[in-house]
């Protein structure tokens, strides 16, 4: 633990077991996490990140375990909490026909904040993310990169004690990724705490000082990159291949391009 001497419990996760009909997507996931902690939440498609943060978010109500988040159990209030949040998820359901200032303002004011206060602090989000010009523009128009920059200031503008990330970088330019990852360190040196889910190991990596990989709904390694690299070799994506069990990419990417290549006319060009 880096930066903190007392360690709050901010999210806690426990006996966690969640099936969609017969089957069974987490089994007996435990977590304590920790006031300011940055968690980096990674594992294989399927695995069932998503559905662990769904259920923290209150998305999904029907599981067995109990989940305290903010020391209060999610069941008992779950409307308070959620002020207390931020979301970016994987895909968002944004209303493209509104402008982003609609829809930022909107956002806010769900949050209980002043129209002129919301108003002016999107704007100015707006414009450090360097979108400001598209203020006005209808968010039908924008670029991903853009889309995604509006979803990240929506998420950040109630101050959230809790941010939940979900692959928040995709589409994103490497400047505007740059700084993005700078102000998640930040916010993280200011006492908040970072649930980041990805796939791009190399950020997951740098950006988080605990890792929790999940596998097939299971917890299969909790710690430190330190920790992690203290057991196993490589880098984390390295890591990452070795406990989930997977050694075939030679072969499997071999498998997709001759299949690819199989009854193509090839027009000799
Ligand atoms: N609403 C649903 N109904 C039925 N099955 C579902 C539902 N949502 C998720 N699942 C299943 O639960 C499992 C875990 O899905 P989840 O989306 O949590 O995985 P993930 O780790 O987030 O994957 P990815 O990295 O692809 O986003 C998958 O097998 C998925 O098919």
């Amino acid at each position: 633990m880096k930066r903190r001497e007392i360690m709050e419990s901010i999210i806690s996760i426990r006996n966690l077991n969640k099936s969609f009909g017969s089957k069974r997507v987490l089994k007996d996931i435990n977590l304590e996490i920790n006031k300011g902690e940055i968690i980096g939440y990674i594992g294989p498609n399927g695995a069932g990140k998503s559905t662990t943060v769904k259920i923290m978010l209150g998305l999904l109500e029907e599981y067995e375990g109990e989940i305290e988040i903010f020391g209060k159990n999610i069941k008992d209030d779950p409307v308070k909490y959620k002020k207390r949040i931020g979301y970016v998820p994987e895909t968002a359901d944004i209303y493209d026909n509104l402008t982003a200032r609609e829809y930022l303002t909107f956002i806010g004011e769900l949050y209980g904040m002043e129209y002129e206060e919301v108003d002016k602090k999107a704007e100015e989000l707006m414009e450090l993310f360097d979108i400001r010009e598209v203020y006005d523009g209808r968010i039908n128009s924008f670029s991903k990169g853009m889309k995604q920059k509006v979803i990240i200031i929506s998420s950040l503008l109630n101050d959230p004690d809790i941010l939940f990330l979900d692959e928040p970088l995709s589409g994103i330019d490497a400047n505007s990724v740059m700084v993005i990852k700078e102000v998640l360190s930040e916010l993280v040196k200011q006492g908040k705490t970072i649930f980041y889910s990805s796939h791009i190991m190399e950020v997951v990596e740098k950006l988080s000082d605990r890792i929790i990989l999940l596998a097939d709904g299971k917890i299969v390694a909790d710690g430190s990159m330190e920790d992690l690299k203290s057991q196993l070799e490589g880098s984390l994506e390295s890591i990452f291949n070795q406990l989930t069990g997977f050694n075939e990419h030679s072969k499997i990417a071999q498998g997709i391009v001759s299949t690819i290549k199989r009854g193509a006319v090839d027009e000799g060009l």
